[in-house]
């Protein structure tokens, strides 16, 4: 089944929510006066606590926000989503990740075909591939335990495993892992001065195989390999990952070290496929599953939760609320872990990748906002960067904050007051500074009646700055696979009531073709492409 292409802003709900933002929302005021707000506007789910009571809204922008959802009749998307329809139309495919952590049911279909058997005896290659390496029963060329593992791939072939990787650093196996993505050489050459051709296991990931910046490395890092070992060798130390099974084997690499991927899987949503094989090898299989295992916990949780007690639906409507009626551009995401530290980033490519569209699904060109941009540090680095502009800039920037009630290291003191950080902030977000209570500060710090007359205006804080306080219990592979894949879903939620197609990526593809023509003008003696003068002028200032 297709998904509908009605616009959303012809319904009845997107009417009154537009009425509605005309209002003032004042979160202080809106706290006084109802003392169950925290009840209403918080979802707990097992290990998962979601309060979006110091958000810009009331009950009546709730039931609309609903509404909307209802209109653009999400539920009956979520259900092709999952069966496997083909809802990314434009490329023709299916879009079922969460096949790929599907455990419970036994059956996942696209489009009606069974696949539930063949992504277990992929995933079957991947746990036995990566129990072999941490095992050392799969060894290197020269007959060596593995130390290093490389990951060679790009956006969404790189950014997912690597941010996943970092993140759970802390139940790490014995063997290092390393991320080549950047065509820059500078990054390729850093990255191999300092291992060993004997001990290092290279994965090159690449759904397509035909990716400019993942074939050029992989060649670049093969040739580095050869100086000290032969062509027969590769096979012990290289291993690939594609759907593009001939173009790998023209590469040299023996069929039984493919791995397959789908091509029903997005590349920024591979992560849970053998994609993700540099997760599996750095942690190992079982906390590999344990992934995907909390993925499939938010699966299951997004696909029967009622809308407004279904996390991935209520964050998408935030977004669109903030982002469609009161004006804001962007959304952060502030982690108050280390570990999350490229979060943000793999969000960027998921989000922005996704719904940066102005296309409908009908065709048409919007005549409405779609995809925020999104972006975020870890708190409480931030805090001293870019939070001055939260407080008191202005710019709306509705912000999640993320945070653990438990450290993995059990430095509790530190814990606390990273945590202190993490509850005063998005209550000093909301609360701001009052007038009177600046002036009553600076009194009592015994500064002058003009003194404070001239400080005043500078020192106050006006408050009434959106946070989602998301609370998990621990930092784990299982919580972080549930995390991950609540946010894959928000991104899915706003693509359907946004009328776009959120599975393709036509933009980057252009990229992708300028780059080359860009390159024959830079490698022949003439530039022979038509450039604008600016760019014709550049090219020739380089080459020179
Ligand atoms: O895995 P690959 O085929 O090499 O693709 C790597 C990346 O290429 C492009 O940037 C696409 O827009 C991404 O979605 C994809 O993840």
């Amino acid at each position: 089944m297709s998904l509908q292409t009605l616009s959303p802003v012809n319904f009845k709900s997107w009417k009154e929510l537009e009425s509605l933002s005309k209002n003032e929302f004042k979160l202080n005021a809106l706290f006084e006066s109802n003392s169950k707000r925290f009840q209403e506007f918080s979802i707990q789910n097992k290990d998962f606590l979601v309060d979006f009571s110091k958000n810009l809204l009331n009950e009546e922008v709730f039931e609309q926000l609903i509404n909307l959802a209802g209109e653009a009749d999400l539920k009956n998307a979520i259900k092709s989503y999952f069966a496997g329809d083909k809802i990314n139309e434009t490329e023709g495919r299916s879009v079922l990740h969460t096949a790929l952590r599907t455990s419970k049911t036994n059956s996942a279909k696209v489009e009606g075909k069974e696949v539930f058997e063949d992504v277990q005896s992929v995933l079957t290659k991947i746990k036995s591939f990566s129990d072999q390496v941490n095992s050392g029963e799969r060894k290197s060329y020269t007959g060596k335990k593995f130390t290093d593992v490389v990951n060679i791939g790009i956006g969404g072939s790189d950014l997912g495993p690597q941010m996943i990787v970092d993140a759970l650093a802390y139940y790490q196996e014995d063997i290092t892992p390393h991320f080549i993505s950047n065509v820059d050489g500078d990054h390729v050459s850093e990255t191999l001065k300092h291992l060993n051709p004997e001990t290092t296991l290279f994965l090159i990931v690449s759904k397509s195989f035909t990716t400019q910046e993942t074939l050029t490395n992989a060649n670049t890092v093969r040739d580095w390999f050869l100086k000290s070992a032969t062509k027969a060798d590769v096979k012990h130390n290289f291993v690939a990952v594609s759907t593009n099974i001939s173009a790998v084997e023209d590469f040299g690499i023996a069929k039984e070290n493919i791995f397959p991927m789908y091509d029903w899987v997005g590349g920024r949503f591979s992560l849970w496929s053998a994609a993700g094989l540099s997760i599996a090898v750095s942690l190992g299989s079982k906390k590999f599953q344990d992934l995907l295992d909390g993925a499939e916990d938010m699966d299951t949780h997004f696909k029967t939760s009622e809308f407004d007690n279904n996390i991935p639906v209520v964050l998408a409507l935030l977004g669109i609320w903030y982002n469609n009626f009161l004006g804001a551009e962007s959304e952060a995401i502030i982690p108050y872990t280390q570990y999350l530290q490229k979060l943000a980033p793999y969000l960027q490519q998921a989000s922005m990748e996704s719904n940066g569209k102005s296309v409908d699904r009908a065709g048409v060109k919007v005549n409405y906002q779609t995809g925020t941009i999104v972006w975020g540090e870890p708190g409480t680095n931030s805090q001293h960067a870019f939070f001055q502009l939260i407080h008191q800039g202005t710019k709306l920037i509705p912000s999640d904050f993320i945070g653990f009630k438990n450290s993995l290291h059990g430095n509790s003191k530190h814990h606390d007051i990273l945590m202190a950080n993490y509850f005063a902030q998005t209550e000093a977000l909301m609360k701001g500074k009052s007038k009177e209570e600046v002036h009553k500060e600076l009194e009592n710090n015994g500064l002058s009646v003009e003194e404070i007359q001239k400080l005043l205006p500078f020192k106050v804080f006006d408050g009434n700055k959106p946070t989602t306080s998301i609370l998990i219990d621990e930092l784990t592979p299982r919580s972080l696979g549930k995390l991950v894949s609540m946010y894959e879903h928000k991104i899915f939620v706003q693509g359907v009531i946004w009328n776009i197609f959120s599975y393709d990526q036509w933009g980057v593809e252009l990229g992708k073709q300028l780059a080359k023509n860009t390159l024959k003008d830079i490698e022949s003696s003439q530039i022979e492409n038509q450039h604008d003068s600016s760019t014709t002028e550049l090219l020739k200032y380089y080459k020179s």
